[in-house]
């Protein structure tokens, strides 16, 4: 194995029947890096990460992680990682400290290391306070932090985290993305489903796209982009009525289709060429007296990334 690699995924393929679910995917994971699986509905995340975490087998390729093979060593496998997801299966009427030392038992620990660990997560999650209050009282963030701790309790170097902030509120979203950068530093290995581009935006240092069970790119994020290409010009104009005119001014200067929403005017301009089109835009708005209010040129989002390499369930 090579060290850097702590998770392998070598030409996986599993089929549900006729439908193939994950096609020929192969990529690896680097040790602690956030990994990020993007797909939409049905592209083959779910299926992928529960053949990486032995909850279910490839019909062929090979997944090792930290060298270990998911299906000819599955219980060493499982020691390797920690693994969260949108449901959690912790006592709703015990506390929060009561259920992290339970879970410490369940991993092996000591009465005394369960207790410690529990302490030590209750606090690196900011639950130090709640931790003698019943799970039932509390708030949707506060339990998926207590899921993250829970998962946490063993010490893993890789943790699987499957759409950890859905459904969760944008403050309390930042909070656990704060959390699993505090783990990266520590020097955890994470891979995370997720559905909010943002999200990956945001966190991950390399992403895998998946549509169709097909691995549709592989890389950085910001090499992605760049593989979108272009620029996108984006003009908010002062008043509503001024959008068709502007529109079809925007249409005769360019190549793309010009897009209208609300008070805002965009098209996507080829980078070499941006400059000297938006200067045209921007003059022929001006004699036409269009008034505008905000104005952006700026490299694709991984909104645009997405639209453009995958096709989705139809
Ligand atoms: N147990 C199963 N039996 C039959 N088909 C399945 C099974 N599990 C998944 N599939 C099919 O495999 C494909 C991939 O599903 P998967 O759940 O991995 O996608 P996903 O990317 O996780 O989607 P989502 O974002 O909706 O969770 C889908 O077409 C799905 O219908």
């Amino acid at each position: 194995m090579d060290n850097q690699h702590v998770i392998e995924v070598q030409q996986v393929q599993k089929r549900f029947g006729d439908e193939l679910a994950v096609a020929d995917v192969s990529f690896n994971v680097q040790a602690g890096e956030i990994f990020g699986l993007l797909g939409p509905n049905g592209a083959g995340k779910t299926t992928l990460l529960k053949m990486m975490t032995t909850l279910l087998r490839q019909d062929s390729g090979t997944i090792r992680l930290n060298g270990y093979d998911t299906l000819t060593q599955a219980r060493a496998v499982r020691q390797q990682f920690g693994l969260t997801g949108q449901t959690a299966t912790i006592d709703q009427d015990l506390s929060a400290r009561e259920n992290l030392i339970i879970f410490g038992r369940l991993n092996g620990l000591t009465r005394n290391a369960a207790k410690a660990r529990a302490d030590e997560l209750l606090r690196d999650f900011s639950l130090e306070h709640s931790a003698q209050r019943p799970l039932s009282t509390f708030s949707g963030g506060m339990r998926r932090r207590l899921d993250l701790a829970v998962s946490l309790i063993s010490r893993p170097k890789i943790l699987f985290l499957d759409e950890p902030t859905t459904g969760l509120d944008p403050r309390t979203r930042s909070e656990m993305w704060t959390a699993i950068r505090q783990l990266v530093r520590q020097g955890s290995t994470v891979v995370l489903t997720t559905q909010y581009l943002e999200e990956a935006d945001q966190l991950a240092d390399r992403i895998a796209l998946l549509d169709h069970g097909r691995l549709k790119a592989l890389g950085p994020v910001a090499a992605l982009k760049q593989q979108v290409g272009g620029l996108k010009l984006q003009l908010a104009l002062a008043q509503t009525q001024a959008t068709q005119p502007a529109q079809r001014i925007m249409t005769q200067l360019t190549t793309q289709p010009v897009q209208v929403s609300d008070r805002t005017v965009s098209v996507q301009l080829a980078a070499d060429d941006a400059t000297r089109v938006t200067a045209q835009i921007l003059e022929r708005l001006q004699q036409a007296q269009i008034e505008i209010d905000r104005f952006a040129l700026e490299p694709p989002s991984l909104d645009d990334v997405f639209l453009t390499m995958t096709v989705g369930k139809n």
